[in-house]
């Protein structure tokens, strides 16, 4: 028997087991010793001394009390006992198992596994057994199970599974590599994680495996850079650098350090023969538009067409008027295609475009239809990436069109993020702001200081400056009792009546009307605008300086920052309050990050940190890969290292040939990271 064997081959998989088994998508022994525990219990004993509060803990002490039990209700009771462990006198608390009193007596020893607060002296006690410690099992695997299979029936069929799978196990991570960095052999290693008995190894176990998921999903991410900068041939980008400096001369400021430096960067890109897929992040309000601008420019001087697609009609909309501004002096042709342009309009628009005559095209996606054609594209530009969906590079290939690719992003992505969800492209980073900007000032207030607030905003107005009120919700539901956006638009009309204009805006207006709001706000003739979150990206009004953030706790703080992020885009002085009232201390500590920085990467850390990396974009098309044993908030020292080696190995002529990479190399074939455009 060996690996490649099916798990009915084992002894004692009966119907139900083979059940669940199938559930959990395990087919062969090979697939079973892969299934990895996702905890490991840890029945350690341990000096209280040294356990952190709020930590698991077991410890042995002796019952120094009477038991108390206090019955609170239906089936619901307490039972405190004090007990001595080691010099500690602490509390012992046992939920709902009044039964326990008569077991516990004074001077019996008894083992307890809990939680420990530290400050109370306190362990709420989740196991326990009578007597000394003598099992000597120290940790215990603990697998995410389907069906209706025990822990136990699978630990026992890992046994059997692994002693078979020992015959003819092969280590895929190169033997150079193990050494390299005191990596255990994969049959230790596993043995370790299923049947731990001593917690360094485990510790060990599971870094060999973390960097062999990490190397093969960056290996995977390397080869893809690689085949997508070579084999499909890129455009050379031959820009004309005095016009381009021109242009630059000619713009209404200067270039911050950071925007000549990512200038500098793409363009450097652009002039290789290489495909350029690239992102660019800045933080919100750094200025990412004039670099896209300065760069679709670089691409029209070399005789090429560029496109610009953004997430929103409103944006796309205002990209274009700012585009037309800068660029009206240097002889242009910039077009607008949305989904609402349509008939005649989009015809003509359609055809200057495939006659070469338009040299810039600003969207939504409308851009990438069918219909659609460019004479000679060179360059996309697509703001916010992860708001697109990842095919649309396929759609341009197969219109025939293979240009240089920049995706730019105002959510700050944690680097650990970053070169997992696009690993595979290159990063440059706008960290820093135009000069004269005054930081956001930033209020944490409560429903009752309504009053207070709408004053303060009221002096703001006065002042001749605009305000944004946003709401979570466009209607009131049942269910969730948001402030709805339609309600406050009303009341705060009449509120301003005949003072100040006040206008709606929300997703489900028609596109004209949103159009329409947008361009009054933009232009000053509406003062305060009540809208949902449709106007989180990108929107710039710069003389708005006064934003009111409804149930603040129900955003996290990567959306917060961008909805703030719409203030304090000009020279004065901005307000951001954020009405909340969170019932966690997650929640609170979220309200409370924003009042302290406006620091974009600060921000996303923390949010990383508090929500975890599935959630952190809060979108299931985010890209960001699922790990069986890695952490990206953990693990991004493993992750750093596994990128760099990856980087070496694929663009290394050894890799592709040497038999101790063979297993990575087969690997990496049936992933189909060679052969396909993306991976899964
Ligand atoms: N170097 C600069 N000096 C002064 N002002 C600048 C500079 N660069 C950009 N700006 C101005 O700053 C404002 C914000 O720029 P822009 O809209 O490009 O930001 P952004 O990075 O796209 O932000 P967001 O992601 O929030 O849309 C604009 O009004 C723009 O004209």
């Amino acid at each position: 028997m060996g690996s490649k064997d099916s798990v009915a081959t084992l002894k004692g998989v009966g119907k139900q087991a083979a059940e669940s088994l199938q559930e959990m998508k395990i087919e062969t022994i090979h697939d079973l010793i892969m299934t990895f525990p996702y905890r490991h219990e840890d029945f350690q004993l341990k000096d209280l001394a040294d356990t952190p509060h709020n930590e698991r803990v077991t410890v042995e002490g002796r019952v120094e009390s009477e038991p108390s039990v206090l019955f609170l209700g239906k089936n619901k009771s307490r039972t405190q006992v004090q007990v001595m462990v080691g010099r500690h006198l602490i509390k012992a608390i046992f939920f709902n198992q009044p039964y326990v009193k008569a077991k516990l007596h004074i001077g019996e020893i008894v083992t307890l596994t809990g939680k420990w607060d530290r400050g109370r002296q306190v362990i709420t006690v989740s196991s326990h057994t009578i007597g000394p410690r003598t099992d000597g099992v120290d940790f215990e695997p603990v697998y995410s199970l389907k069906g209706s299979i025990y822990q136990k029936t699978f630990r026992k069929l890992m046994r059997q599974a692994l002693d078979i799978a020992k015959t003819d196990l092969e280590d895929c991570l190169p033997e150079s590599l193990r050494q390299n960095y005191h990596l255990m052999s994969v049959g230790e290693a596993l043995e370790w994680i299923h049947f731990p008995t001593d917690g360094e190894a485990l510790k060990q176990a599971r870094r060999r495996f973390v960097y062999e998921e990490l190397l093969m999903f960056q290996l995977k991410m390397q080869a893809l850079r690689k085949k997508n900068r070579e084999e499909e041939g890129g455009s050379f980008i031959d820009y004309d650098l005095n016009r381009l400096k021109e242009f630059i001369q000619a713009l209404p400021f200067d270039l911050t350090d950071a925007q000549k430096r990512v200038v500098n960067e793409i363009c450097k890109d652009m002039k290789e023969p290489f495909r350029m897929n690239r992102l660019l992040q800045g933080d919100v309000g750094s200025g990412k538009t004039v670099v896209a601008a300065i760069i679709l420019y670089a691409a029209v001087t070399a005789g090429l067409q560029g496109a610009l697609m953004a997430p929103t009609e409103i944006l796309a909309e205002q990209h274009a008027n700012t585009l037309a501004q800068w660029f009206e002096p240097f002889g242009l042709n910039i077009a607008l295609l949305t989904g609402s342009v349509k008939g005649k309009k989009r015809q003509l628009i359609l055809e200057s475009l495939a006659a070469g005559e338009i040299h810039i095209l600003i969207g939504t996606h409308a851009l990438i239809q069918p219909d659609v054609r460019f004479r000679k594209l060179g360059l996309v530009i697509t703001d916010e990436q992860h708001r697109f969906g990842v095919d649309q590079r396929r759609v341009l290939k197969d219109k025939g069109y293979n240009p240089d690719v920049l995706f730019m992003t105002a959510t700050p992505i944690p680097r650990t993020l970053a070169i997992s969800a696009f690993g595979e492209m290159d990063v440059s980073v706008i960290d820093e702001m135009p000069v004269g900007r005054k930081e956001i000032q930033t209020f944490w207030m409560k429903k009752d200081m309504f009053g207070k607030i709408v004053g303060r905003m009221e002096k703001e107005l006065a002042a001749g400056r605009q305000a944004y009120v946003i709401c979570p919700l466009i209607e009131e539901s049942d269910k969730l009792d948001f402030q709805n956006a339609v309600d406050l638009f009303q009341q705060l009309s009449s509120y301003f009546h005949g003072k100040h204009t006040v206008g709606l805006m929300h997703g489900r207006l028609p596109a004209d009307e949103k159009e329409e709001t947008m361009r009054s706000f933009t232009e000053g003739e509406i003062a305060v605008l009540v809208s949902t979150t449709v106007v989180e990206v990108g929107v710039n009004v710069p003389n708005a300086t006064f934003m009111l953030i409804y149930d603040a706790e129900r955003f996290g703080l990567s959306q917060l920052h961008q909805l703030r992020g719409r203030v304090g885009r000009g020279s004065d002085q901005s307000f951001c309050v954020l009405l909340a009232d969170p019932k966690t201390e997650v929640g609170k500590e979220r309200m409370t990050s924003m009042t302290e920085t406006n620091d974009g990467f600060v921000l996303a850390e923390k949010d990383l940190q508090l929500r975890g990396p599935g959630d952190f974009f809060g979108r299931k098309q985010s890209g960001l890969p699922e790990f069986k044993m890695a952490d990206l908030v953990h693990d991004y020292r493993a992750l750093e290292t596994a990128r760099k080696d990856a980087e070496t190995m694929i663009n290394s002529k050894e890799f592709w040939v040497s038999e101790e990479t063979r297993c990575l190399r087969e690997q990496l074939e049936e992933s189909g990271a060679l052969a396909l455009g993306r991976l899964d």
